[in-house]
């Protein structure tokens, strides 16, 4: 296809979608543009209904976690952080008229809740990714705050994901398209895993670290738990798997991290992953944790994404 634009400008585009220095969040469908709308069912978003890029065109970082409740404290928290006017009442769920997931927005930051697992945070994130690119979106990082199961470290630690891995150890997410299996690379962004380990030094009390997260595709068996309704391994198969796991650079076990690590790497967005461990899974597997240290454990990696982000903004607003 012809360039529609000058010669002169065509050296401006890169192989990874930038333009004048900016990074554009891409789609990769040739579809999309055929088509006159695009509704976003889940998020109750559409290209017809809503003006998204006025509504979301500003957003320089998005951050996703599991629970509605969770995702609605960090955009109070960094609202509150970034000094910006109004109060709590002001931070309505922009998706209220569907109960699939719920998003808050407060300056820059969009707070998105994922639910549980792979099909979950995937539908989400084909919306939201959607929506990035129609809003017209530039140099959006996006980073999944979430709880964990930690292997061999201290609970209450956060673990900030170097590499993404399956079930197997190994970075990469199988998606079974039509009848094929397409195997997809879970490198997430070096350079924004090391900001946020450097940030993570001026947080007293809170222990934090770099490891290979593993992503399963269920809670319980696929995780090795001896407390579910099913379980067909004995203790000793338990903890030969997770010993084997954590020689192989494994330190905390989710259920979203490769998915997630796939679809952002492939759209041209910055991504991390950082998780609080819940408990050690060497040691048990029930979360017994009280509701207070619940929720100051999930605090943690908040505080840490909130720092990174004043940081950068301040950056931003000095380069200006
Ligand atoms: O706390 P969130 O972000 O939901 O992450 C973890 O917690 C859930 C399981 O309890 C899974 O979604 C897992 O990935
Ligand atoms: O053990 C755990 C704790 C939280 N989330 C998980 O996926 N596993």
């Amino acid at each position: 296809m012809a360039s529609i634009l000058p010669a002169s400008n065509r050296s401006m585009i890169s192989d990874k979608n930038t333009y004048a220095g900016k990074r554009f969040v891409h789609v990769k469908n040739p579809y999309l543009d055929t088509m006159d709308e695009d509704i976003l069912y889940h998020l109750d978003l559409g290209t017809k209904t809503h003006n998204l890029p006025a509504m979301f065109g500003d957003v320089k970082f998005v951050c996703v976690g599991g629970s509605p409740n969770r995702m609605k404290a960090f955009a109070v928290f960094m609202h509150k952080e970034l000094g910006l006017k109004g109060g709590e009442e002001d931070i309505k769920d922009i998706c209220a008229g569907t109960d699939r997931y719920c998003m808050f927005k407060t300056g820059p930051v969009l707070s998105i809740s994922h639910g549980m697992g792979i099909p979950s945070i995937s539908i989400m994130l084909h919306e939201l990714i959607k929506l990035l690119h129609h809003a017209r979106c530039c140099d959006v990082t996006i980073i999944r705050i979430g709880t964990s199961g930690g292997i061999g470290i201290a609970p209450g630690s956060v673990v900030i994901t170097d590499t993404a891995v399956d079930s197997f150890f190994k970075p990469r997410f199988e998606q079974v398209i039509l009848d094929n299996i397409v195997t997809r690379s879970t490198e997430l962004d070096k350079e924004l895993a090391e900001e946020l380990f450097n940030c993570s030094k001026e947080i007293p009390n809170i222990p934090t670290l770099m490891g290979h997260t593993m992503c399963t595709y269920d809670f319980y068996e696929g995780q090795g738990r001896l407390d579910g309704a099913l379980c067909s391994f004995s203790r000793e198969k338990k903890l030969d798997y997770l010993k084997r796991a954590y020689k192989a650079g494994v330190r905390n076990i989710e259920m979203e991290s490769t998915v997630f690590a796939a679809m952002c790497g492939l759209c041209g967005l910055k991504a991390a992953v950082v998780c609080v461990t819940l408990l050690d899974r060497l040691n048990c597997d029930q979360i017994n944790l009280s509701h207070d240290i619940l929720v100051e454990y999930q605090q943690r990696p908040q505080l840490l994404i909130s720092n990174f982000i004043k940081k950068q903004l301040r950056l931003r607003d000095q380069m200006l």
